[in-house]
């Protein structure tokens, strides 16, 4: 299966894809998701967050601006999705920063999500090493990651996805590393936050998480290469993506995506 008939399955099957998120990521969140084609609901009061979980067919789990309540109701999303075997993508923003946020995304990451995906920062915190990290952007190159990474995802028996300038997948035996993108998406707020709800669109009834996973990283960045040639500054770049999100097709992906694949150190 090439990555371009990810993204062609991803949008037929137009997945309904819950998120818990942050109070910034919701509406870019919401509009990146419809724009690829996925199907938005975001539903986190922990009255309703678990019995959504249950009409759902992926569901996302973001600590950008975390409170008590809302991660009670992440814990029981996710232990509700993971029963019933669909994804559920963890988004630990800044886990490293604060004592809280580890705590809280130590927490989340123990119920094993199908995957982990953050900036380098993220996944050294949620690793247990010790991060440049600088609130929600990255101090460090995903290269320097990769090791924790591979170590996280034999932890969680989940998928690990580290972005940046070069993006890099692992399910703890395989390494992809994804070359597309560009630098503009991180002048643009949310890009990665709602980049966790295109992971888990792609996941949703795939057959191969991992390849699901790159696809996904690969459409996103590509995504963010064509807006950046339309328009160069973070405004307009951002209406650019979102149509260029609606536009890039699975033949381009297929043409265009920059993916080298090694086999993880044992
Ligand atoms: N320097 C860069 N060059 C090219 N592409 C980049 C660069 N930095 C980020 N990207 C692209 O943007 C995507 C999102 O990455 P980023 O690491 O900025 O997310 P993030 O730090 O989680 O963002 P946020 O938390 O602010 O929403 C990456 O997957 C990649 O495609
Ligand atoms: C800026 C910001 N602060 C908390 S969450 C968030 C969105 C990007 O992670
Ligand atoms: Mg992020």
């Amino acid at each position: 299966m090439t990555l371009g008939a990810h993204l062609a399955g991803m949008r037929a099957r137009r997945p309904l894809v819950q998120n818990i998120t942050n109070f910034v990521a919701m509406q870019t969140m919401a509009n990146v998701l419809l724009a690829a084609g996925a199907s938005p609901a975001m539903v986190h009061a922990r009255e309703e967050a678990a019995e959504f979980a249950g009409l759902a067919s992926a569901v996302t789990l973001n600590t950008g601006t975390p409170e008590p309540d809302w991660v009670a109701a992440m814990e029981a999303a996710a232990t509700a999705a993971l029963a019933r075997g669909i994804p559920v993508v963890l988004d630990p923003v800044a886990a490293g920063a604060t004592g809280y946020r580890r705590e809280i995304n130590g927490r989340l990451a123990r119920l094993s999500p199908s995957i982990i995906k953050g900036n380098a920062s993220e996944i050294l915190a949620v690793a247990g090493r010790t991060s440049a990290s600088r609130g929600a952007d990255s101090g460090d190159g995903t290269d320097a990651a990769e090791p924790a990474a591979v170590a996280l995802a034999r932890a969680t028996g989940g998928i690990v996805a580290v972005t940046g300038a070069i993006d890099v997948v692992t399910d703890g035996r395989r390494i992809a590393r994804i070359a597309n993108g560009s630098p503009l998406m991180t002048q643009v707020t949310a890009l990665g936050c709602a980049l966790t709800g295109i992971v888990a669109a792609f996941a949703a009834g795939a057959p191969d998480r991992f390849h699901a996973t790159v696809a996904a990283l690969a459409y996103y960045a590509l995504a963010g290469e064509r807006a950046a040639a339309e328009d160069p500054r973070p405004g307009s770049f951002a209406t650019a993506f979102l149509n260029a999100l609606h536009d890039v097709t699975p033949e381009q992906v297929d043409a265009l995506a920059l993916v080298e694949y090694a086999d993880a150190p044992l």
